[in-house]
C-alpha cells in the first residue's frame, strides 16, 4: 500500500519540487528519511537562512519551492524573511513538522500550537490536515496555491506520526494535476486601454518587479519606444525591469508621495505596470498624482489593484496583456527621450573607497549578465545609476526592506543559476542578519562573490534620524566587526582591500574563483 511519504514524495517529484530548502528538528525526521537519490536538501542554519536561500532560488527559477521548517520555533526564526517573500510573491511551499497528533493538545515540547495562525498575513494559505490521509492532497493544494496569481508563499504544518500512515492508490491521483492560469483582457478592455494610451499627450511608464518576474522586460521596452515615452522603474525596487542604460530609461522613483508626484509633473497618463500604487517608504505627504494626471494599472495581482488609493486598474496576465495591446497602438510621433548622463567619478579617501568607485569598479569588470543582490540601503541610488542592467533576472533586493536577504538570496540565486554571476552587494548591518549563510555557500560550493560594503554604520538609517530629527538616537553605528574572519570561520576565503586597484584584483580573481569569496571594502558613507 502507498503512504503519505510515498505518495508525497511523488507528488513533488512531479511537480519539480526535488529541491529542499530546510533546517531539521526530531517532527521532520519521519518525512527526510528515506530521502530521495534525486533530491537536494539544502541545510540552512537559521531559518532566515533557510528561507531566504529558498527565496531567492525560487525567484530565480520561477518555479516553486519546496521549505522544511522545525516546528514552531522554526516558524517563528522565518517570519522576517517571510516579510520579503510575501512581498515579492515568491512562490515558496513552507512545511512544517508538528508533534504527534495525540501530543499537541497537551502541549507536549516542540508541539506548534494552533499552527495555521503562525505565519498569517504573511501567506497566502495556511493549513494543518485535519487527517493524515489528507496531506498529500493538502501539499497540492498548497503547491498550486502558491503558483498562481498572485504568487505567494503558503504553509503546511505535519504532523511527524501522519508520515508513515498507509494512503489509497487515488491518494496519487493529485501526483499527476496540471494546473495553469489564463486570463487576457476582453477586446473591449484592451481597445478602451488603447485608445487612452493613444490619445495621451504626454504619457510615462511605471514598470515593476512583476514585468522581471513575468520576463516582459522587453515588451515593456518595445512599449516605451512604442509611445516614445519616459519609464521609471517602481519605487522601493525589489527586481529590475528595464534596461538601465536604455534612451527611455529615467531611474528609480523615490518611495514618497509627494517626491513621485513631483517626478511625474506634467505627464497626462501614467501607465503602472507589474507594481503596487506606490510601494512608499519614507513619509512625505502630498498630491498622489500631479495636476491633471490619470493612472491606468496593469497587474495580475487583486489586492494591489484593489487597495491603491488612486487611478483604474485591469487585473490579469501582464505578458498576455501586453502581448495583446502592443499591435493596438499606434507609433507615437513623439521624439524619443534623451538618455541619462553618466555619472562622474568619485575620488576615494585614504582607506576608504566612495561606494559609487565600487560600482564603477563593478560595472567595468563583472559579466555583463551578472546577477546582483543587493542589501546595502544607503547606495541604492547610487547603484542604479553607475551599474548597467541589461537582462530579466539581474537585481533581487529585499522587497519587503527585511534585512538579512541578500546572504541567502544570494546562495539561493546562483543554486538556480549556475550559467549566471552573482554578485552580492551587502552592508556591513544587513549582513549580520543571516551571516551564518556564508556557510550553506561554502558546504556547498556556491561560487558567489560576496562584497560586504563597510562604512561601519547603519547608513541609511543616519539619513532617516536627521529626516526625523532623531540624530541623537542611539544604536545607529556598527563599529569593530571583521567580515574577512566571520567568513573564514564560516569557511569561505576573504580579502579586505581599501583601494581601487586592490579590489579591482580581488574582484577579478573572485570572478574566475569556483567557489565563494567574500570582498571586505571599507567605504565612506552617501546619502541614500
Ligand atoms: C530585519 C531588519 N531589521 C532592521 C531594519 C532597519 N534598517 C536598518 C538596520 C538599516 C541599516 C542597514 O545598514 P547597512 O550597513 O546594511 O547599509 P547602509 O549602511 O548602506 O545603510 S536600513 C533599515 O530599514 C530592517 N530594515 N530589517
Ligand atoms: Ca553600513
Amino acid at each position: 500500500m502507498p503512504t503519505v511519504h510515498s505518495v508525497t514524495y511523488q507528488l513533488l517529484r512531479r511537480q519539480g519540487l526535488n529541491v529542499v530548502f530546510g533546517n531539521p528538528g526530531s517532527n521532520e525526521l519521519p518525512f527526510l528519511k528515506d530521502f530521495p537519490e534525486d533530491f537536494q536538501y539544502v541545510l540552512g542554519l537559521h531559518e532566515g537562512v533557510v528561507v531566504g536561500m529558498a527565496d531567492g532560488y525560487a525567484l530565480a527559477s520561477r518555479r516553486p519551492v519546496l521549505v522544511n521548517l522545525h516546528a514552531a520555533a522554526g516558524t517563528g526564526n522565518a517570519m522576517g524573511a517571510l516579510t520579503n517573500a510575501w512581498y515579492s510573491h515568491s512562490p515558496l511551499v513552507l512545511t512544517a513538522g508538528q508533534q504527534a497528533r495525540s501530543m499537541i493538545g497537551v502541549e507536549s515540547m516542540l508541539a506548534n500550537v494552533d499552527a495555521p495562525s503562525l505565519p498569517r498575513p504573511l501567506v497566502k494559505w495556511s493549513y494543518e490536515p485535519a487527517c493524515p490521509e489528507d496531506v498529500p492532497r493538502a501539499l497540492s493544494q498548497a503547491i498550486h496555491m502558491a503558483n498562481l496569481p498572485a504568487k505567494g508563499p503558503v504553509y503546511v504544518s505535519i504532523p511527524h506520526d501522519d508520515w508513515g500512515r498507509e494512503v489509497e492508490e487515488d491518494a496519487a491521483l493529485v501526483a499527476r494535476r496540471d494546473v495553469h492560469h489564463a486570463s487576457t483582457p476582453s477586446d473591449a478592455q484592451l481597445a478602451g486601454l488603447a485608445e487612452r494610451l493613444n490619445q495621451a499627450r504626454n504619457p510615462v511608464m511605471i514598470v515593476g518587479p512583476e514585468v522581471d518576474a513575468e520576463h516582459a522586460n522587453a515588451l515593456a521596452v518595445e512599449l516605451a519606444e512604442r509611445l516614445r515615452m519616459p519609464a521609471w522603474v517602481a519605487p522601493s525596487a525589489s527586481r529590475c525591469p528595464f534596461p538601465t542604460r536604455h534612451a527611455c530609461f529615467r531611474g528609480v522613483l523615490p518611495a514618497a508621495i509627494a517626491g513621485i508626484s513631483s517626478k511625474l509633473d506634467g505627464h497626462d497618463l501614467i501607465l503602472v505596470i507589474g507594481a503596487p500604487v506606490f510601494r512608499y517608504h519614507q513619509y512625505a505627504p502630498g498630491r498622489y498624482l500631479p495636476q491633471g494626471a490619470e493612472l491606468i494599472h496593469l497587474t495580475s495581482d487583486v489586492q494591489e489593484a484593489a487597495r491603491a488609493p488612486m487611478g483604474d486598474a485591469l487585473v490579469g496576465g501582464l505578458r498576455a496583456t501586453l502581448e495583446k495591446l502592443l499591435p493596438t497602438l499606434t507609433q507615437s510621433e513623439r521624439a524619443m527621450p534623451e538618455p541619462l548622463p553618466l555619472p562622474q567619478p568619485m575620488a576615494d579617501e585614504p582607506g576608504r573607497l566612495a561606494p559609487e568607485s565600487v560600482f564603477d569598479a563593478l560595472n567595468e569588470l563583472a559579466p555583463k549578465d551578472a546577477i546582483f543582490v543587493k542589501e546595502s540601503t544607503s547606495t541604492v541610488t547610487a547603484f542604479w545609476q553607475r551599474v548597467e542592467m541589461r537582462h530579466p533576472d539581474s537585481y533581487f533586493f529585499p522587497a519587503a526592506g527585511g534585512l538579512g536577504f541578500g546572504l541567502p538570496a544570494a546562495v539561493g540565486v546562483q543554486l538556480a543559476r549556475p550559467e549566471r554571476q552573482v554578485i552580492a552587494v551587502i552592508g556591513d548591518g544587513s549582513a549580520n542578519y543571516a551571516i551564518s549563510a556564508l556557510w550553506s555557500a561554502a558546504q556547498y560550493g556556491v561560487p558567489v562573490v560576496f562584497i560586504i560594503l563597510r562604512n561601519d554604520t547603519y547608513g541609511a538609517l543616519r539619513w532617516f534620524s536627521r529626516m526625523l530629527d532623531a540624530e541623537d538616537a542611539p544604536g545607529l553605528d556598527v563599529p569593530g566587526l571583521d567580515f574577512c574572519s566571520l567568513a573564514r570561520g564560516y569557511g569561505v576565503d576573504a580579502v579586505c582591500t581599501d583601494t581601487r586597484d586592490a579590489f579591482e584584483n580581488a574582484l577579478r580573481q573572485a570572478l574566475n574563483a569556483t567557489k565563494p569569496m567574500l570582498i571586505e571594502v571599507p567605504t565612506t558613507t552617501i546619502e541614500p
